[in-house]
């Protein structure tokens, strides 16, 4: 009789990964730089008490070598902590919640090279063709905030689309939410998303905004994602498969494609997809797993490369962490980890190559370190084993004698 609550802050990578180099990314610290930047700054050091009781700073310093500042004396943990290194080759959202739930990627998903045109004319002209469009704007790389600004008036305009891509392994199309429509973006992404069969890119995402030219333009919350179905089972189709149940919160749906998954619960913002954690805790059976993605960390202050907003949130998340502690029932466990970095002091606005923290909490579990783990595999093979699932294709249980 179990359940299990899955948080991922997406994007908290607690420091380089062994192979960053390979992306860029050596030297690269998302919790460090940020903690660094505070201690530096008139506003004071990051404040985290839960988070330290739960071993997030402890398991930045285990895997970076020492505390971050502000975090000098750090005192024993009331979980399990450690960092995890993936596997997969990439750094992009998909692959790192795959891995953690037991599918690691063998192959890389497709990306388009920062070249001055980014796509492949023969697919922006079926797209243009099937579509019904006048034409594509932005064929390039670029920060999603920054292309609306920059393209949204010739959008209105034209009616043509701003199409644009990152490191990651997307094809994004942005589009006025009311002079274009809502619908008709999310029919151009189902396009794009067929149109790209042979590409293997993980995700096509609608980017809707509002606003004008003179007030400016902003992104609007119903951003939607179209990603590759996970190329093998995953634990949520393992537990559903037992019979047992599947929440997800957020993003976390869209990651998956919606497999595995029992139900979807929309939320937008950290308070919001917080209460809709707890409500799930609070209606969810035996054999239950509640999985949530806290996207702003990524979406709002990583991308950005907003380092204050990125500590703010880190604080607010962390300050409503005891409503969830007291929420945790015998038989819970709580797993808290990232899917990859985004330094918000690094060069550019893409993520970064680093390990993931690795915090385990559960009513009655002893505290122990858990040191290194390498693959992001094991935390949810350590789900699998405490809902009392078959094993995993990937990881090891770190609740498992050894
Ligand atoms: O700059 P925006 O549009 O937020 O893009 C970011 O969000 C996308 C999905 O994570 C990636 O392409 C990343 O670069
Ligand atoms: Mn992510
Ligand atoms: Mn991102």
């Amino acid at each position: 009789m179990s359940r299990a609550i899955w948080l991922v802050l997406d994007s908290l990578g607690v420091g380089a990964a062994p192979d960053a180099a390979d992306y860029g990314d050596a030297g690269a610290d998302t919790f460090g730089h940020v903690a660094a930047a505070c201690a530096a700054a008139a506003r004071g050091p990051l404040r985290l008490p839960n988070f330290t009781t739960l071993g997030l700073p402890q398991a930045h310093a285990a895997a970076h070598g020492q505390p971050a500042p502000g975090f000098g004396k750090l005192p024993a943990a009331a979980g399990l902590w450690g960092y995890a290194v993936e596997r997969a080759r990439g750094k992009d959202t998909p692959s790192g919640h795959w891995e953690t739930t037991g599918v690691v990627l063998r192959e890389p998903f497709g990306v388009f090279a920062p070249a001055e045109h980014a796509f492949p004319p023969a697919l922006l002209q079926e797209l243009v063709v099937q579509g019904g469009l006048p034409g594509v704007l932005g064929d390039c790389h670029a920060s999603g905030t920054e292309i609306i600004q920059r393209l949204g008036a010739e959008h209105l305009r034209s009616g043509s689309p701003i199409v644009y891509t990152s490191a990651d392994s997307v094809f994004q199309i942005a589009a006025h939410e009311q002079a274009f429509g809502l619908d008709c973006l999310y029919r151009l992404c189902e396009l794009a998303r067929r149109l790209l069969a042979d590409y293997n890119i993980g995700r096509v995402i609608a980017r809707p905004f509002t606003g004008t030219a003179e007030s400016g333009f902003s992104r609007s919350p119903h951003r939607r994602d179209y990603a590759l179905p996970p190329p093998a089972p995953t634990l949520f189709d393992a537990l559903l498969a037992a019979g047992g149940e599947v929440v997800a919160i957020g993003k976390i749906g869209d990651i998956f494609a919606h497999r595995g998954v029992s139900r979807c619960v929309e939320a937008h913002g950290h308070d919001e997809l917080f209460d809709a954690t707890l409500a799930a805790m609070t209606q969810a059976g035996e054999n239950s797993l509640i999985a949530t993605n806290f996207v702003d960390f990524d979406m709002v202050y990583g991308h950005r490369r907003d380092v204050f907003g990125y500590a703010a949130a880190l604080e607010a998340l962390d300050a409503r962490l005891p409503e969830l502690l007291q929420a945790l029932r015998p038989g819970d466990l709580l797993a808290i980890s990232a899917d990859h970095g985004c330094d918000p002091t690094w060069p550019g606005s893409d993520h970064t190559r680093e390990c993931i923290p690795v915090l385990a909490f559960a009513p009655g579990l002893a505290p122990r370190a858990l040191g290194r783990r390498d693959s992001f595999a094991d935390i949810g093979q350590s789900m699998a084993s405490h809902l009392g699932l078959p094993s995993l294709a990937a990881g090891r249980s770190f609740l498992s004698p050894a």
